[in-house]
């Protein structure tokens, strides 16, 4: 099967320091992969210069196929690549639907006008739909600063959804999570990735959430990826229960992975 989204020889350096050495990564439509590190080994530079926000010193990113070189972030989440980090700039005093309505039409090209208004029945039944899907639509008309801690996680999540992309980037989504409802929160959102065959990329430090739901781990150390494979391969590898997770790991604890 042919790689949704491939890198190649992808280096990036600030100064002395080596933050993306040669990565070669090829990940296929449907997987979930979990990427890990310990602080500094390259996770954000890696996901920033995926999704356009970094340009990478050499090598090349390929989307579908295509390189993403030098294309902005906004045109390549139209390409179909969506980053929970963009839901951090949701528009607090608009409502969760007015805030799906501005994600839609930002994805699908040109501004709004007069001809082409922004507040279709088309749009709203889009995001009525993804809502439903996540358990949020309760929260439709409620402004995005006023929903409670743990819905804004999946309202959140929703919102990078509801464009409809092919691979979904996520950085930490359990993060400021309650112990008991972070298994809750991550059942719904995984669930409604499989049903659309979406392929998901997302920054954990929570081995637990990785062991349970990824389908293949990345680990990085010091800009380079030392172990890629099934999570009970990788975080039973000794380099990585040293430089990543800093102890022995008792992999019966965490639980039954993926
Ligand atoms: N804008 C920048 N300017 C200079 N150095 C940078 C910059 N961004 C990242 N670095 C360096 O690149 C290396 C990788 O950083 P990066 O933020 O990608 O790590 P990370 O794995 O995401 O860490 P964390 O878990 O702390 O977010 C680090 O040594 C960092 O100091």
């Amino acid at each position: 099967m042919s790689a949704i989204l491939e890198t190649r020889g992808l280096t990036r350096t600030f100064g002395a320091v080596v933050a993306a050495k040669d990565l070669n990564v090829q990940i296929t439509q449907g997987e979930i992969v979990g990427v890990i590190g310990s602080n500094g080994a390259g996770k954000t530079t890696f996901i920033n210069m995926v999704t356009g926000y970094l340009p990478p010193s050499s090598g090349d990113i390929l989307f579908d196929g295509k390189s993403v070189i030098g294309r902005q972030p906004r045109d390549i989440t139209r390409m179909g690549m969506a980053r929970s980090f963009q839901v951090a700039q949701l528009f607090p005093k608009l409502t969760v639907m007015e805030n799906a309505l501005v994600s839609l039409v930002a994805a699908e090209g040109p501004r709004p006008s007069f001809f082409r208004p922004l507040d279709t029945p088309e749009r709203r039944a889009r995001a009525d739909a993804i809502f439903a899907e996540f358990g949020v639509s309760r929260y439709r008309d409620a402004l995005v600063s006023t929903v409670p801690q743990g819905a804004r996680k999946l309202v959140d999540i929703a919102m990078a959804l509801v464009s409809q992309p092919r691979m979904l980037l996520l950085d930490e989504p359990t993060s400021g999570v309650s112990i008991e409802e972070k298994f809750a929160l991550m059942d719904t959102v995984m669930s409604v990735v499989r049903q659309h065959g979406v392929t998901v990329l997302f920054v954990e430090h929570d081995m637990e959430i990785v062991a349970r739901y990824v389908t293949r781990i990345m680990a990085f150390y010091s800009g380079e990826i030392i172990a890629d494979g099934p999570p009970r391969e990788v975080l039973a590898d000794a380099r990585v229960q040293e430089l990543v997770i800093g102890h022995h790991l008792d992999l019966e604890s965490l639980g039954e992975a993926a």
